[in-house]
């Protein structure tokens, strides 16, 4: 069993670093750490980076998964190339772009493309944003799943993700105590569906829905709270239609023995306890 960690931080293709740049400081609220050759690496917390923008096709999207060390990392790629999972071993170069000790890259059974890390750097230096959104830290992401049951049944016994909840057919996962990781939303291809980041309060998801729609920010959810982790929640959308998430007040599992995954409703209510609609997100809104 492939044992994850946390989500370490996301690899994103992009066409136009200065574009990316811009809203990730002037709206995200996100610290550069470094400007490489090909490279954005921007912080959300106290380690290197978390998110990084890279020149090229939009398509190109990563997520990076934890493990505990390079014995962990042998394990995990024996046991996807045994599932037929082609895994790339990544080279030092690779590595250290991604500034990691080491990594493994294979695309799960969507065909979403997914890194395995070992001791991804951290920093000495305290995040601090140049736009003060409040953020707290990356916490999870949505993937694309064109069969969620069976993605569900790759990331739990294969992963050893533990559904918290589910709304329909998406499972919330988590790979440690908080209520959910990774998230698999039904649809025809792979990709990232939405990156969560955590703010400090309620009251920073509101001025941000504020601040945002203020700049023609588009948000597509929210302001609202979720039934299933209890945060309250504020979407929109980044270059390259990418969705970005805030969110406040995320619940953690408290007794991993004997939590029962709650079933919700594929209908609004199960996403918005306050009646906010999903608009330009592939979400029920009637
Ligand atoms: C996948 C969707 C939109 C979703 C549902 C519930 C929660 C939560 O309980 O916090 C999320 O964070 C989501 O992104
Ligand atoms: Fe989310």
């Amino acid at each position: 069993m492939i044992q994850l960690k946390d989500v370490s931080y996301v690899r994103l293709g992009s066409p136009d670093l200065e574009q990316a740049e811009q809203f990730a400081t002037a709206c995200l609220g996100l610290q550069i750490a470094e400007r490489g050759k090909a490279d954005l690496y921007l912080r959300s917390d106290d380690r290197s980076h978390t998110l990084c923008y890279s020149e090229g096709n939009p398509k190109d999207q990563t997520v990076g998964f934890e493990v505990d060390d390079e014995a962990s990392l042998q394990n995990a790629a024996a046991t996807l190339e045994a599932l037929g999972h082609g895994v790339h071993a990544g080279t030092a170069e690779e590595a250290d772009r991604r500034k990691v000790k080491a990594f493994i890259g294979f695309r799960d059974p969507s065909g979403n493309h997914i890194e395995l890390v070992v001791r991804p750097e951290r920093s000495g230096r305290r995040y601090f944003a140049s736009r003060d959104a409040g953020i707290t830290g990356f916490s999870h992401v949505g993937l694309n799943s064109t069969d969620p049951a069976r993605d569900e049944r790759f990331w739990t016994q294969i992963c050893n993700a533990r559904v918290s909840d589910r709304i329909g057919d998406i499972p919330l996962m988590r790979v440690n105590a908080i209520h959910h990781t990774i998230a698999l939303v039904r649809a025809p291809q792979a990709g990232i569906q939405h990156i969560n980041h955590q703010v400090e309060s309620s009251d920073d998801v509101l001025r941000s829905y504020h601040f945002l729609n203020e700049r023609r920010v588009p948000i597509v959810f929210g302001p609202g709270r979720h039934p299933t982790s209890g945060a309250r929640f504020l979407y929109f959308k980044g270059p390259d239609g990418m969705i970005f998430e805030y969110s406040v007040g995320v619940d953690e599992i408290e007794d991993e023995a004997t939590h029962r995954p709650r079933q919700f409703g594929f209908e609004p209510t199960s996403f918005c306890m306050w009646g906010s609609k999903p608009a330009g997100m592939t979400l029920p809104n009637k």
